[in-house]
């Protein structure tokens, strides 16, 4: 562990653990050069024993996704026994913990935070990926009070895109789509709908529409399907709830009949935007304030992500730049290879 923290702590300041997340610790750390907080997430590799492929799955996933409502990774410093993994810093915690102590959402807080879990699906699923664990665990709240998707570790990549089916039964019961309960072959995108539907319940209702503490009724419950309308939703909310937990994935809505669905638009008489605000340049447009400030990379080089120091300090001073933070670095910088 020493030679991994030892580089670890070359670039960053390494705080109290924050949280733990499966088979990982998180840490709190602050990137030295730019002075920006990071969330550090830390794997002995002894103890991931066979997770080690998913955490593998997770990173590569990761380096392909940049979309603001996704959680960026910035760094991965990998030694011979342990994996750390440098991630954007959400202080708000999990949407969950934000569910429970709210007891439940109005709708029209409920629509804020929807509209970007939709603008999340809606990306990671346009890059050929399907998140097949999404529930309000795993959306946490940035310093804006805005969503970003976490824990890629049971994303799926199906080689033939996403309409190809998978058939690894994962990720949470409660949220998991009957076809997948069921141990039939399925289409990624369309349980994440099904699970967007669960969480979209849990947002305006506070509980779950389908749940038992035995295992077994809890499958039988969601194969068939019935949850109970509490008397404060919406005709609205009750119309999009029945459109997105339909047992048979080919009647439930898809994501981009989401993006412009009137329950979605009410209010903001405008689909969901989910391109993403965050282009991973793949050949560097000289942003001059950082290339000449600090990555002296030849303009025509292209960079490539290697996911090192290089591209942690240019994309957390891209993100304090989005943030309209000065970017500076500190004084004396160290060597900025
Ligand atoms: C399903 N739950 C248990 C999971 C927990 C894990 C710890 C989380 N967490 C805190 O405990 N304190 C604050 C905090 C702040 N910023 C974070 C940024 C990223 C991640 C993160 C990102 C990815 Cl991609 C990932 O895979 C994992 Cl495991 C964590 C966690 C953060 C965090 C909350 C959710």
């Amino acid at each position: 562990e020493q030679r991994g923290v030892d580089e670890l702590r070359k670039y960053y300041e390494v705080y109290e653990t924050i949280g733990s997340g499966g088979f990982a610790k998180v840490k709190l750390g602050r990137h030295i050069l730019t002075g920006e907080k990071v969330a550090i997430k830390i794997m002995n590799k002894k103890d991931l024993g066979e997770d080690l492929p998913r955490v593998k799955v997770e990173i590569e996933a990761m380096k392909n996704l940049s979309h603001q409502h996704v959680c960026r990774l910035y760094q991965v410093i990998e030694t011979s026994t342990h994996i750390f993994m440098v991630l954007e810093y959400c202080p708000g915690g999990e949407l969950f913990d934000y569910i429970v102590a709210k007891d439940r959402l109005s709708e029209e807080e409920t629509r804020v935070f929807f509209r970007q879990i939709a603008s999340a699906m809606a990306y990671v699923h346009s890059q050929g990926y399907a998140h097949r664990d999404l529930k309000p665990e795993n959306l946490l709240i940035d310093e804006n009070r805005n969503l970003k998707l976490i824990d890629f570790g049971l994303c799926a990549k199906p080689k033939g895109g996403l309409s190809y089916e998978l058939m690894t039964c994962c990720g949470s019961p409660a949220y998991a789509a009957p076809e997948l309960i069921q141990g039939k072959a399925y289409i990624g995108s369309e349980a994440d709908v099904w699970s967007m539907g669960v969480l979209l319940f849990a947002l305006l209702c506070g509980y779950l529409p389908f749940d038992d503490e035995n295992c077994m009724a809890l499958y039988r419950k969601i194969a068939r399907g019935r949850y109970d309308n509490p008397r404060w939703l919406s005709p609205g909310s009750v119309l999009l709830l029945n459109q997105m937990l339909q047992v048979d994935p080919k009647r439930r809505l898809s994501v981009r009949q989401l993006l412009d669905h009137p329950w979605v638009m009410k209010d903001y008489n405008s689909p969901v935007e989910w391109y993403s605000r965050q282009p991973v340049y793949t050949h560097i447009q000289k942003p001059k304030y950082v290339i000449d400030e600090c990555l002296n990379i030849e303009t025509e080089l292209t960079l490539t992500w290697r996911y090192d120091q290089t591209t942690a300090t240019y994309l957390l001073l891209l993100s304090k730049k989005q943030k309209g933070k000065p970017v500076r670095l500190r004084p004396e910088p160290a060597v900025c290879e």
